[in-house]
């Protein structure tokens, strides 16, 4: 589905990504590890091209969106992003939040909007909160609300970026639940995360990175538990997995 070919990216002088290439195929789910500051965001932010990668390709379905003239609203509405620290609109409520870009991008009518919200949120546990304001959820119910309001746009890539980093530990277990659900439902998924265990349990395949490249890639068993790389295995010894 999505194969990203030598990609850089600079902010001025400064080269966060450095010839990555990988492929992501229909109904995989990636996380994509690795230090602080290694480029994992980066690199997700570049597949919907919420940052514009300075070289390389990126073929979505075949087409390359970085070289070609493709409209950006087909390429995020593709390809949504669920975020370390939830984006949703203050100003809407939970429904309006779900339904608001279905409506607008993707021509649904109000009601048709609606009740896929609500079918989404029932998935989430939320139903009784369609009406609320965000300012009223708790940080996971507002990672859940944000997570159901992307797949209401049916995307063909759900992109998720450090989603559990921004929570109380207590609300982490009630959004990995969700995603773990989700990861069995056959869609396709890239996850940037910190968490380790949930990593290992989830993914198909696992990216390492490091100073900007992608330094080691396998399935959960491969890169945890047999790093071919001193990096990899410095830094998994460094963390919990
Ligand atoms: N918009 C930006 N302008 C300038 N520098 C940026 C920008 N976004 C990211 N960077 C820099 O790019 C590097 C990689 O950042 P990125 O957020 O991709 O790393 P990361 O691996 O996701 O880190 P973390 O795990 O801490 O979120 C960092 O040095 C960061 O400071």
């Amino acid at each position: 589905m999505i194969e990203i070919q030598h990609l850089s990216k600079s902010f001025g002088n400064l080269e966060v990504l450095k010839d990555v290439s990988l492929t992501i195929k229909k109904g995989e789910v990636v996380t994509i590890i690795g230090s602080s500051g290694s480029g994992k965001s980066t690199l997700l932010r570049c597949i919907n091209l919420l940052e514009q990668p300075t070289g390389g390709a990126i073929l979505f379905e075949g087409k390359d969106i970085v070289n070609s003239k493709i409209k950006i609203e087909d390429i995020r509405k593709n390809a949504c992003m669920v975020f370390q620290h939830f984006n949703l609109f203050a100003n809407m409520t939970v429904l309006e939040n779900m339904t608001y870009a279905p409506r607008v991008v993707n021509g649904l009518s109000k009601q048709e909007a609606k009740e896929k919200a609500m079918k989404l949120l029932a998935k989430v546990n939320l139903s009784d909160k369609a009406n609320e304001y965000p300012s009223r959820l708790s940080g996971g119910q507002k990672q859940r609300v944000a997570i159901a309001r992307a797949l209401a746009m049916e995307p063909k890539v759900l992109l998720l970026d450090e989603p559990t980093s921004a929570l109380d530990p207590e609300m982490v277990k009630e959004v990995l639940d969700v995603i773990k659900q989700l990861a069995n439902t056959g869609i396709t998924m890239v996850l940037v995360t910190h968490e380790m265990g949930f990593a290992k349990d989830v993914s198909d395949t696992v990216y390492f990175m490091d100073g900007g490249y992608l330094i080691e890639s396998g399935t959960p068993d491969e890169v945890f538990n047999h790093p071919k790389t001193e990096r990899a295995k410095k830094f998994l010894a460094s963390v919990l997995v």
